[in-house]
């Protein structure tokens, strides 16, 4: 695999460089702070620390929002987060309006699909009620792993003003986090979007982080072809190219939708 890392210089770069960025995604749209999700997740945690340097901790706030599929141990996680880093937060159950949803439409009962995304939608309906009364922005926590294979759900956890660590791949984001003071057991956690029980991120993507992040560095992002990139990382021409198909099917969730060409 390509070995990605940063060196400790690098790291402290890239520290300021996000801090400043979300300094002025706020400053210039004259809002009053951020808004995030907490999920007890490395992506939110990290996210969390460099926007309390960035912004200071009261002007942020926390929303811990659980579903009933969601683990205890990662629920406690992100409440021990915004604790650690003194955010105010709150903690609202969003299964109740998973059962309004459901109550509206039964036929989605059942679609782990649908619903899961569901869950992620409503969570940032939460988010922007919140960022509405506050005059706050919503911060994102994608990273560049996700969005380039659309791992993430369109107008749910995508459904955001900025993406402050969304040019990292994911194996930079645990090394940023240890670099900025993150618990270790929350740098090493298993990656999970905990949409359904027992989720993670690797087994329904079917690929390693670690080769993911490889395959994208060398051929998606960079400029090596499907040939050189499997020579290079010993993977098969199918895992680049399935990569590859990740990435193009999932061109409409980076974009804004497209509407006809003007006829004048
Ligand atoms: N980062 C995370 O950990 C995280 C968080 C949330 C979701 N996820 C994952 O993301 C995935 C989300 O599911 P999904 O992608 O099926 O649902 P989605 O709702 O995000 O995207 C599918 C929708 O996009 C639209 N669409 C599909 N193809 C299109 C095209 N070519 N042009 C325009 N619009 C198009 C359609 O409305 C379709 O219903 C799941 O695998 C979920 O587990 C991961
Ligand atoms: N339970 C949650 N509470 C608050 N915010 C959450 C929760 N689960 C997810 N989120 C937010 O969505 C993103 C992406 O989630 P994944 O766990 O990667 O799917 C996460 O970083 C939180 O901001
Ligand atoms: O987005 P998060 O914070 O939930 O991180 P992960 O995707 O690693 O669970």
């Amino acid at each position: 695999m390509i070995d990605l890392r940063f060196s400790e210089a690098e790291l402290e770069q890239r520290r300021e460089h996000i801090t400043g960025f979300i300094r002025e995604q706020i400053d210039a749209a004259g809002a009053e702070g951020a808004v995030l999700g907490l999920s007890g997740g490395i992506d939110s945690t990290l996210t969390a620390t460099l926007a309390v340097e960035a912004l200071g901790a009261e002007n942020l706030h926390g929303l811990v929002l659980p579903a009933t599929v969601s683990s205890e141990g990662n629920m406690s996680d992100a409440e021990r987060v915004a604790q650690d880093l003194e955010i105010g937060y709150d903690v609202i159950e969003i299964e109740p309006l998973v059962d309004s949803l459901l109550a509206a439409y039964p036929e989605a009962e059942g679609d782990r699909e649908a619903v899961g995304n569901a869950r992620a939608r409503l969570r940032a309906v939460l988010n922007y009620l919140v960022a509405n009364h506050e005059q706050r922005l919503v911060l994102g926590t994608g990273n560049r792993s996700e969005a380039a294979v659309g791992y993430f759900t369109k107008y749910g956890d995508g459904a955001v003003d900025c993406h402050p660590i969304g040019n990292l791949y994911k194996g930079q984001v645990r090394q940023l986090a240890r670099h900025v003071g993150v618990p270790e057991e929350l740098a090493a956690k298993t990656a999970t979007a905990e949409l359904w029980a027992d989720q993670t991120d690797e087994d329904e993507l079917g690929i390693s982080y670690d080769t993911l992040d490889s395959i994208l560095a060398a051929h998606i992002d960079g400029p090596l072809s499907v040939a050189a990139t499997c020579r290079l990382l010993e993977v098969d021409e199918a895992t680049v190219e399935r990569v590859r198909g990740m990435y193009e099917r999932s061109e409409h969730k980076r974009t804004v939708p497209p509407a006809p060409p003007s006829l004048e």
